[in-house]
């Protein structure tokens, strides 16, 4: 019977997304509507050959196979993120890679969205999505709620990226840093983002545990405030209905200010507190300790949401933003840079008594690293959001290099260890095709990421102290054009550790292939729902 639904829902969709293809203003609407009525179709014919066979599932196994496309989604979309990544690196050191041909559709405007979305939506959401299956199916030792809403999670997902990395290309964007899709695929994404709240919930609602391990809650927190942000910044009417552009309710500055409220929670949520929730799990796990402290755990969770939520005016320093606005973001983002380090001491004091396994185990090294990371990067912050410092830094190199000092070391470093850590888990082999392997990703990404922070330190506060400086008379003493050609070499020294980055996840994406097909197996694994493994 739902099968029918199914099919009816389905083929209204298909018949639909062709007459808005028929009536499309522009072409990055036009195309959406094809390749909605393409995959629509494509499901119905799907649905339509499974009518009548009927697949049931032991309810006292874990959901295991989403996880693994999760995984395999995860390295496949690091991978292009990083590659665009290098590519619009090298576009700003030789602008003649905005090839002619290609104008309007893979210049630097175009490619940067795709790079941000790539990376945060697409590598670290597929990470996030199927850390949190795995994590909360474990520790509450339950099946994921829902049967196959999570997989219409996952392809869901899927397809907003598809819809987004192809709307920038074709000029489909509402023009908000971090959240460019316009409003169809922002109410995809809500469709998706509910249903992926209710699998997790599902999940830990009807757990055998009676405690809520606490990188659950990390988890849900994210899930949470990712779906208030993404409302409130996404208040649009459109056009047309056949159009794919759209214009906000916000005005002026309130539009500014939910902007990096949103922006800002995009980090602390999304970026910060899903990967908190990985850090909590998968630290432990591979040290084969019991998290530092739980107490600390709890204190630094309720500071940390409390905090963050409040400190996106350090995005908008000297603006027409109201003072007071301003001082407040500055005063939270100070007091936030406690709780963060609260996480970071519980995620390195993990290792306490553990400390020889940094020697032997690349994977460990990896996590330790990134919570390295993390902590570097959650003092910059709060000394960038001071005014006096975000005169200097604002619109410069540095806030690039904070970017990706958090992003590549932080997040990229977690997700690695996350991903050797799952793979022969999930695919039940002893262990990992190569540890030296390991270890060679962790040098490259390591080097390349101190090449990338330390070059946008230089540009970044030479450009800064560059565009400040006056003659005796009060005239600048630079144009604009010099500061942009005296960082040319850095510029260089940024894309080879983009280059070096990029190489050590191919590194990876090989050894984990490797380990699926060639390391031993493991016998007699564990996947039927155990409390607390
Ligand atoms: C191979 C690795 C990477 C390279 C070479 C790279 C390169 C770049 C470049 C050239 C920009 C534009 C900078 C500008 O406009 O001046 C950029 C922006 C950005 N990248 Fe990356 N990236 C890499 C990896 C990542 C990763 C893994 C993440 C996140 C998880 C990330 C997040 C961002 C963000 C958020 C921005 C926008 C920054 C802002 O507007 O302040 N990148 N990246
Ligand atoms: C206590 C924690 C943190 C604070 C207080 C903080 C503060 C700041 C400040 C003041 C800026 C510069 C704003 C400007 O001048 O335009 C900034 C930019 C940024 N930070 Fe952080 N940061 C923190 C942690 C992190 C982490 C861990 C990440 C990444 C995982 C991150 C990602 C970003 C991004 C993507 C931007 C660029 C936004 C844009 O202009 O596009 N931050 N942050
Ligand atoms: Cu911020």
């Amino acid at each position: 019977m739902v099968n029918y639904f199914k099919l009816i829902a389905l083929g209204l969709i298909t018949f639909f997304a062709m007459i808005a293809a028929n009536y499309a203003r522009d072409l990055a609407y036009m195309v959406h509507a094809l390749l909605i009525a393409g995959v629509s179709f494509g499901l119905f014919i799907w649905v339509l050959r499974g009518v009548g066979t009927k697949v049931v599932h032991p309810q006292d196994e874990y959901m295991d196979d989403v996880i693994r496309f999760g995984v395999i989604a995860t390295a496949f979309w690091g991978v292009v993120g990083f590659l665009a990544g290098v590519f619009i690196a090298f576009q700003l050191a030789f602008p003649v890679l905005n090839f002619d041909w290609a104008q309007g559709y893979a210049n630097f405007g175009r490619l940067r969205p795709l790079h941000t979305s790539a990376v945060i939506f697409a590598f670290g959401g597929n990470a996030l999505l199927a850390t949190s299956f795995y994590v909360v199916q474990r520790t509450s030792a339950a099946r994921l709620w829902g049967g196959n809403l999570a997989w219409f999670v996952f392809w869901g997902y899927q397809l907003f990226i598809v819809l987004a990395a192809t709307g920038y290309l074709l000029g489909g964007t509402q023009s908000k840093e971090y959240a460019e899709p316009e409003w169809y695929v922002d109410l995809w994404l809500t469709v998706v983002w509910v249903a992926y709240l209710a699998v997790f919930l599902g999940t830990v609602i009807k757990r055998k545990e009676p405690h809520i391990y606490v990188a659950n809650w990390f988890f849900l927190a994210f899930i949470v405030t990712v779906a208030m942000l993404h409302l409130v910044n996404n208040m649009t009417i459109p056009v047309s209905i056949f159009g794919s552009k759209s214009v906000i309710v916000w005005a002026g500055v309130q539009d500014a200010m939910v902007q990096w409220w949103y922006g800002h929670n995009a980090v602390g949520f999304f970026l910060t507190a899903g990967f908190l929730g990985m850090m909590y799990y998968f630290i432990p796990k591979q040290a084969e300790r019991p998290v530092f402290s739980y107490k600390l755990s709890i204190i630094h969770f309720w500071a940390l949401i409390f905090l963050y939520i409040w400190a996106g005016p350090h995005h908008l320093h000297y603006t027409a933003l109201p003072d007071w606005a301003s001082t407040l973001g500055m005063v939270f983002s100070i007091v936030l840079w406690m709780p963060s380090w609260g996480g970071m001491i519980n995620g390195l004091m993990t290792l306490s008594g553990a400390w020889d396994k940094l020697r032997t185990d690349p994977v460990i090294r990896m996590m330790v690293i990134s919570v390295g990371f993390y902590g570097m990067s959650t003092f910059e912050g709060p000394m960038m959001s001071i005014r006096a410092v975000n005169s200097l830094s604002h619109y410069t190199d540095w806030t690039i290099g904070h970017v990706h000092s958090g992003a590549l070391g932080w997040n990229g470093m977690i997700t690695f260890g996350a991903l050797y850590f799952l793979v022969p888990v999930l695919w039940k082999r002893e262990r990992l095709y190569s540890l030296q392997l390991v270890s060679w990703h962790f040098w490259l990404a390591t080097i390349g990421i101190v090449l990338y922070a330390a070059s946008m330190w230089v540009t970044g506060i030479m450009e800064g102290l560059m565009w400040r400086e006056v003659d005796a008379n009060g005239f600048l003493v630079n144009s604009f054009a010099d500061t942009v050609a005296a960082k040319f070499p850095m510029y260089v020294v940024r894309g080879l550790g983009g280059v070096m980055f990029l190489a050590g996840s191919i590194i990876m994406c090989f050894n984990l292939w490797m380990t699926v097909r060639k390391a031993p197996a493991k016998e007699a694994s564990l996947t039927v729902a155990v409390p607390a493994e």
